[in-house]
Formats: structure tokens, sequence, C-alpha cells
């Protein structure tokens, strides 16, 4: 069922602070943008100073689509009679409230928790979207791979939406009678106030290591941007931490949600313990339950009890928990396992940043050691960094790559606007002149992923890490068709058929 919108300012503005106003704060309003070029008649202008440009520059251009509002910082010397405007503080963060007030609120009417970390935000909410469905609730989740209502699936541009995006989804989520959702906060999304007025009845912290320093500038107030979620979370709210991350309690400093913890190391509210972690899952002690998980690596035994945590403190049965859990299998792209009818294991993971490359290589060598056959698996890495992104994990990631692995093929993921070789070049700067042989750098991911399928030998383990479940190679602006899953199928068939 669709609902058209249309209400006045006075009532989207509803308790939230102005600075000051002109023209009729009775004019109506049919949809909120910030985006002049999506304004249309009727539609609420917000324009927010961005990275790359200013929305200000835009407001005229949102007025001749037909805005009949406008919230800005700053109103313009020269006004249009038929046009309100309204300045406030921070246009951002006034967003969220404009969205909230204008959707009727919807994160108030249904439990809404946020997972936010460097790792694990997608493992996690999507365990979670799982679980709470096989706990038979109707769920949303708004993750990085996509956004989901029950079995409905809503393509995602964003690891956390903007917000006015946000406020749609969760109003179909509730006109679909969803009672959970849930969400990945990025960093972006906290410090561009994209979660500005939603409500959540809960936070978790998953882990904190080197990422985005490109936007944040110093790993300080990369560690703020985290944080600040837990600050804007109520008191009514619970803020569940990692406390084997040395900056799991620094997450919880000022938060005047209730602080609840979990841990594989100490004690805990939540207190997990690996007893197995083979090729086909893992053995833990969860409160003092043994239950097997059909999702591998301690990085997942970290986020199953984090997973496990939040169930128990939104009210579920623990041992109702346990038992769905145990049957839940991983998200696309994490730890997905692709094998040649030669038993080469191929690995496709969305390991793309240094510490969950590293976890993800680790949890590889420990599994290969405890293979049966007399052959010692060789591992075989392909791996790249991606474009416009940080710069500086490049020459650290290959430097992982290579100390973990038997060979290494360097090559691209998602160049975007930078010249692929430039970008191969920075990783390469990180391989010590030892290891520099184990290396190979080949640009085409296609041609370095055969490459890999040509090197390997049966049982040999090929890790392609970076892209996971993304389905493109983005190079200049453009989204070509690629997924390695697919790649590493097709390559293996032709081995089989050579
Ligand atoms: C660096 C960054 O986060 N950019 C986001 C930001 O864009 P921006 O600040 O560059 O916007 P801008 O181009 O300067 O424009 C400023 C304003 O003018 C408006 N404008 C602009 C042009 C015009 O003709 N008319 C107009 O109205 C824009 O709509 C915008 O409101 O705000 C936009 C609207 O919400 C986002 O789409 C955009 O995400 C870009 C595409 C992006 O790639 N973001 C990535 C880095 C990101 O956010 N990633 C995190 C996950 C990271 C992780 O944890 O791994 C995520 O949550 O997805
Ligand atoms: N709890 C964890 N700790 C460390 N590494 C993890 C953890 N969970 C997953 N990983 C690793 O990180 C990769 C990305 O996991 P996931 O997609 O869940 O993270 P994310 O936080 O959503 O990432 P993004 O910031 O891109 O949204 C996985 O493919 C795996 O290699
Ligand atoms: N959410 C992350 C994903 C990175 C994935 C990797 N494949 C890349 O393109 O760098 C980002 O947008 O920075
Ligand atoms: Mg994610």
């Amino acid at each position: 069922m669709f609902v058209a919108l249309r209400m006045q300012l006075k009532d989207i503005f509803y308790k939230i602070p102005l600075l000051a106003t002109s023209g009729s704060m009775n004019t109506e309003v049919t949809s909120l943008t910030m985006d002049s070029r999506k304004a249309g008649p009727g539609s609420l202008f917000i324009a927010v100073r961005g990275t790359v440009t200013d929305g200000h520059a835009y407001i005229e251009t949102a007025i001749q689509q037909g805005a009949t509002a406008i919230l800005c910082e700053e109103i313009p010397a020269e006004t249009n009679p038929d046009v309100a405007y309204i300045r406030v503080q921070n246009s951002a963060r006034t967003m969220g409230l404009v969205a909230a007030n204008f959707y009727d609120q919807p994160s108030q009417k249904l439990k809404l928790i946020g997972v936010t970390g460097t790792n694990g935000k997608t493992s996690v909410a999507t365990l979670l979207f799982r679980l709470f469905r096989a706990l038979g609730y109707r769920c949303g989740l708004l993750s990085t791979v996509q956004n989901q209502i029950d079995d409905d699936v809503i393509p995602a541009t964003h690891t956390t939406p903007d917000v006015i995006t946000t406020n749609q989804l969760l109003t179909k989520m509730l006109a679909h009678g969803c009672t959970h959702v849930f969400m990945e906060v990025s960093s972006h999304a906290v410090v561009q106030e994209r979660i500005a007025g939603l409500s959540f009845v809960g936070g978790i912290f998953t882990n904190i290591t080197h990422d985005h320093l490109d936007f944040h500038g110093t790993f300080d107030n990369y560690i703020r941007a985290k944080k600040g979620f837990f600050d804007q979370l109520p008191a009514s709210a619970f803020a569940l931490t990692n406390v084997d991350d040395k900056r799991g309690l620094v997450m919880l400093q000022n938060t005047v949600a209730r602080k609840e913890t979990y841990s594989l190391q100490t004690l805990a509210s939540f207190k997990g313990k690996i007893l197995a972690d083979s090729l086909f899952g893992l053995n833990m002690l969860i409160d003092e339950r043994e239950v097997w998980f059909k999702l591998i690596g301690q990085f997942n035994a970290y986020n199953l009890l984090s997973v496990y945590g939040t169930a128990i403190l939104l009210g579920e049965d623990p041992t109702e928990v346990l038992t769905m859990l145990s049957g839940i299998t991983p998200p696309p792209g994490r730890f997905e396992q692709v094998v040649s009818d030669d038993k080469i294991v191929g690995i496709v993971d969305y390991a793309h940043t240094p510490d969950a490359l590293q976890n993800v290589l680790e949890t590889i060598n420990e599994l290969r050691s405890t293979d049966e056959q007399d052959y010692m698996p060789q591992i075989i890495t392909v791996v790249g960094c991606g474009g416009n992104r940080d710069t500086s994990k490049r020459p650290i990631m290959a430097d992982i790559a290579c100390r973990l692995s038997n060979r290494v093929i360097l090559t691209s993921d998602n160049p975007r606007n930078e010249d692929p070789m430039d970008i191969l070049e920075q990783m390469q700067a990180g391989v010590s002149p030892v290891d520099f042989k184990k290396t190979i750098t080949i640009e085409d991911r296609h041609e370095a992923i055969r490459k890999a399928v040509e090197l390997a030998k049966p049982h040999d383990i090929i890790l392609v890490a970076g892209k996971g479940h993304e389905t493109y190679q983005e190079i200049k602006g453009i989204k070509y068709d690629f997924d390695d899953r697919v790649v590493l199928r097709d390559a293996f068939a032709d081995r089989r058929n050579q």
C-alpha cells in the first residue's frame, strides 16, 4: 500500500531548533531530498555541505524544479517569495530529525539495532537478520551487500544509506509488519549524520583497526566517529561491546545506554570459548552450552557471540537462540568456498582491510595444517586495494598477504579513478625483498584469478580477497560485471576440460 505524504512545514519542524525562517511555515511539502537533481514539485530541498561540493550552490536549481521549501545553513541573499526558507545550525543533522518527523518516526515503532566496527558489521547484521527470521519474526536488514525486507531484496548503494532513504525503508518495513531491523552503521554515516534522528534499542561494537584514514585523517578521529554512535544511544538502549578489542571499553565511555560486554578471553556479560575450528565449522562453548556452528574462523566466533548476546538482550530464550544459530549460514562473499573437481579450495572473502586479511589468512593457515593428506597445501592469495580509498593500507595489505601465503598475485580491486598500476606499485612497496619473489603482479583481475588456478595443485587453497559479494569492477566511473566466484568457477571448469 502506498500512501502519498503531505505535510506542513510547521509539523515537519515540530520540536526542531531553528535559527531563522522566511516564508510561510504552512507551506506544504510532499517529499524530502538532499539532491537538487531529484527535487520536484512540493519538495523540501535540504542543502548539505559535502566533501566534493556544497548543496547550497544548488538551491536555485531545486526551486526551478519545483521545490517549495529550503532547509539550509545560510539563506541565499536573494530569496524567492513563493518559497519558504529555514536556517539551522547543521542541515545534515536536522535532515535526520526532519525525516523522522516526516515519516512519523518509523524507527520508534520497531526494534532497530545498529552494528558498528571496522570489520564484521555485515556479518553480524546479516546473522541477526537470519536468526530473528528463524525465530519467527518479520525482519528488515540494511547492509553493504543488500537491503532486505523478509525475502524482498532491495539493492544497497552504501553500507549505511542516507537518512531519508533509511526512513523510507523503515516505513516499508513497518508496513510489511517487521518488528526487528538490523542495520550497519559505518563511520562515514556517523560523521555525515546519516543516523541522526533514528531511535535505536541497541548498538553493537565489533572491533576497530586500520581503515578509512583517507576520510577521517587520523586513527583518533576514526575512533571518535565510531564512538559517536554509542554517545547518541538513549538510556533505554543497550550498548554491547567486544572487550577483547583494545578500544572496546572506550566506545562505551560516554554512553548513557546500558553497558554490556562479550569476550572470548575474559569475564564478560556474554562469554564464549572456541573448542574446535575447522573448514567445516566452529565448535564453541557459549554460556556453558556446547554448540556447532557453520561459520569458520576465530573472527566468526566473535560475530556469533555478539549475535547471541544481542538476542538475549532482546529477550530471546538462550537454548532456542543457540539451536537456531547453529543452522545459520554466513552472508555471501564471506569465506565463501568454491571447490574444484580436483579439490583445489577457492575461498572468496570480502577482506579489504589489513586486519581482515590477516584474520582470514591466519584462519586458513591454521585450518590447512589440520588437513589429513601428506601434502602440505600451498596458499595462493589474489588481492588488490581499492582506488580513491585509504592509500596507507596498500603496502600493509601486500606485506600481510606475502607473510601468510606461499604465492601472492597482486591485482586490481575497483581502481575507480586511479591508475591501477600506481595502486599496485604502492602495494609492491610494502613487500620485503625476501618475499618479492613470491609475488606476481597482474593488473587484470580476471587474468590474476586464472593464473592462481593455473599455479594451484590439488588441495591447495586460493584466497581471492577484497570483493566478496561484489558483482562489479569499477574502473573510471563504469561498473563492469565482475564476480570473483564466477571467474573462479569458470577457471576451475576450464581446468577440468583441459
Ligand atoms: C565520501 C562520502 O561519504 N560521500 C558521500 C556524501 O557525498 P559528498 O559529501 O561527496 O556529496 P557532494 O557530492 O559533495 O555533494 C554535497 C551535496 O550537494 C548535493 N548536490 C550535488 C550536486 C548537484 O548537482 N546537486 C546537489 O544537490 C548532493 O546531493 C549532496 O547532498 O554524501 C552522499 C549522499 O549521502 C553519498 O552518496 C556519498 O557517498 C559516496 C558515493 C561514497 O562513496 N561513500 C563511501 C565512502 C561511504 O559512505 N562508505 C561507507 C562505508 C565505508 C565502510 O565502512 O567500509 C558507507 O556507509 O557506505
Ligand atoms: N569480527 C570480525 N573481526 C575481524 N574480521 C572480520 C570479522 N568479521 C568478518 N571479518 C573479515 O572482514 C571481512 C568483511 O566482513 P564484513 O563484511 O562483515 O565487515 P563490514 O564491517 O561489514 O565491512 P564494510 O565496512 O565494508 O561494510 C570478512 O570477509 C572477513 O574477512
Ligand atoms: N565499503 C568499502 C568497501 C571496500 C571494498 C573494496 N572492494 C574496495 O572497493 O575498496 C568502501 O567503499 O570503502
Ligand atoms: Mg558491511
